[in-house]
């Protein structure tokens, strides 16, 4: 049968990257998308965004809501120090299977733990499952209607402190207008707007970075 895109991405990376450099695992893939087949990584340019942010916060605990084929989670945790911890949530299983294998590919699995399920099951099990007290840092980047749902609900479980620093890809396209509205109006977050483009393409996209004050 057919291969899956995520299984020709994988080819790519074993291909052309080499194991244990996080940097051309990152290559291969936005090569990958850019001359192969698109793929819906957050992409080099925001993936630049992503990775100032990230080297400012210097986080020890970071979540990921949604992994896809491990591109961001590669992203991250390449700039992480060695005792941080990213969990990342991926609620489909054929994406999960090829993002464990991109992220041993880059050699990060000592800080990267993948959990298969929904974010709704799992974040109200942080605490007690993985002995997480609040996250410094979390990357929205699984699907726009749960942007805002599991925002609140990181807020009711006390997995937010003062300063936790939300970060949401695909702000514009495909877009999250209640997301949005939400974290720009609320007096519990100060949030800004990076512009940029749609990832492989001069589509318009962005990325909300929003400070929870508590
Ligand atoms: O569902 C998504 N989850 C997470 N990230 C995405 C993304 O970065 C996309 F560009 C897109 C996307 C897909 C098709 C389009 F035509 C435009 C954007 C979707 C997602
Ligand atoms: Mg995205």
């Amino acid at each position: 049968t057919r291969s899956t895109r995520p299984q020709r991405l994988l080819k790519a990376v074993r291909k052309h990257a080499a194991r244990g450099d996080p940097q051309s695992v990152i290559s291969a893939i936005d090569h990958f998308c850019r001359h192969s087949e698109w793929a819906m990584n957050i992409g080099d340019e925001k993936g630049s965004i992503l990775d100032s942010v990230v080297s400012e916060l210097n986080p020890e605990k970071v979540l990921e809501l949604g992994t896809y084929c491990g591109y961001s989670t590669v992203r991250i945790a390449r700039l992480l120090p060695p005792g941080a911890r990213l969990i990342t949530l991926e609620f489909n299983a054929g994406y999960a299977a090829i993002a464990r294998q991109v992220i041993a590919w880059a050699g990060l699995e000592d800080r990267v733990q993948l959990v298969e399920g929904a974010s709704e099951d799992w974040i109200p099990r942080m605490k007690e499952h993985f002995g997480i007290e609040t996250f410094d840092f979390v990357f929205l980047d699984h699907w726009k209607d749960r942007y805002l749902p599991d925002t609140k609900l990181m807020e009711d479980c006390g997995l937010l402190r003062k300063g936790t620093v939300l970060l949401a890809d695909n702000v514009i396209c495909p877009g999250v207008p209640d997301y949005l509205q939400y974290v720009r109006n609320s007096l519990s977050y100060k949030s800004c707007y990076f512009k940029s483009h749609l990832e492989y393409t001069k589509a318009e996209d962005g990325l909300e970075k929003s400070v929870f004050l508590g």
